[in-house]
């Protein structure tokens, strides 16, 4: 049996701290669809052509600590708006969706375009100044090099090109269920997650 959780929403809102809790909890996989973009961005930087990067794209080596710097974040919203990149990634994740057992997807566009069946969907938000917050104590913690002025400007800007693009921009889908954690522990918004998942008929597996 499958099930599937979608969860979606901007920049460093929290969506991955979510999607974590939730695969534990639950004892769901967890595929973070913003490495797929952020491993064919940084192919970009180095040179590559970002469509062939994409159709060549292996599972493994997601997990390496170079996608997460700022560059390839901001490179990862660029190649995102590329449809032919996006059409490249879709097997994949609905692939992992439909996995059995269970699976937690998180990004831009999982509960609109790549999992509208998903059984259970969330939208999560915060405001830009608390996103721009805790991304830059996580990048400070990482011993990146930037300043909170620079991480709001990449958060805005990301923030923009996702909800701007012609090919799945980022949106709630109607059958969504928000939460928004600028006000919320993450102790909270996990609590407010899980009861919604169960709500929509989620089981730990
Ligand atoms: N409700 C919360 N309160 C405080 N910090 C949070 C909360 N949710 C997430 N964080 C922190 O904010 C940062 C970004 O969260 P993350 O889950 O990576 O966001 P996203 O996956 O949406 O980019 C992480 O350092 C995380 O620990
Ligand atoms: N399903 C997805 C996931 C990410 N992305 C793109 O990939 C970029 C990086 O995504 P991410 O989820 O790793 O970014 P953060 O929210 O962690 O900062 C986003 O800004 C989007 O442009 C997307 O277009 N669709």
């Amino acid at each position: 049996m499958s099930f599937t959780i979608a969860i979606d929403g901007p920049a460093a809102s929290g969506k991955g701290t979510i999607s974590r809790a939730l695969a534990a909890h639950f004892r769901f996989a967890h595929l973070d669809t913003g490495l797929l973009y952020r491993a064919v961005g940084a192919r970009l930087l180095e040179g590559e052509e970002p469509i062939a990067a994409a159709r060549a794209l292996q599972a493994g080596g997601l997990e390496s600590d170079a996608l997460r710097l700022p560059a390839v974040a901001e490179a990862a919203s660029k190649v995102a708006a590329i449809p032919e990149v996006r059409a490249a990634l879709v097997d994949f994740q609905r692939a992992f969706a439909r996995r059995a057992g269970g699976a937690v997807l998180d990004g831009r566009d999982i509960g609109t375009v790549i999992c509208p069946e998903a059984e259970a969907k969330l939208f999560v938000t915060a405001s830009p100044e608390i996103r721009a917050e805790r991304r830059f104590a996580e990048l400070q913690a990482k011993g990146v090099e930037t300043d909170l002025a620079a991480v709001l400007a990449d958060v805005r800007a990301r923030d923009e090109r996702d909800m701007g693009r012609a090919d799945a921009p980022l949106r709630a889908a109607e059958d969504a269920v928000e939460i928004d954690t600028t006000a919320l522990s993450i102790e909270a918004a996990v609590a407010r997650a899980v009861a919604a998942v169960e709500q929509r008929g989620g089981r730990a597996g």
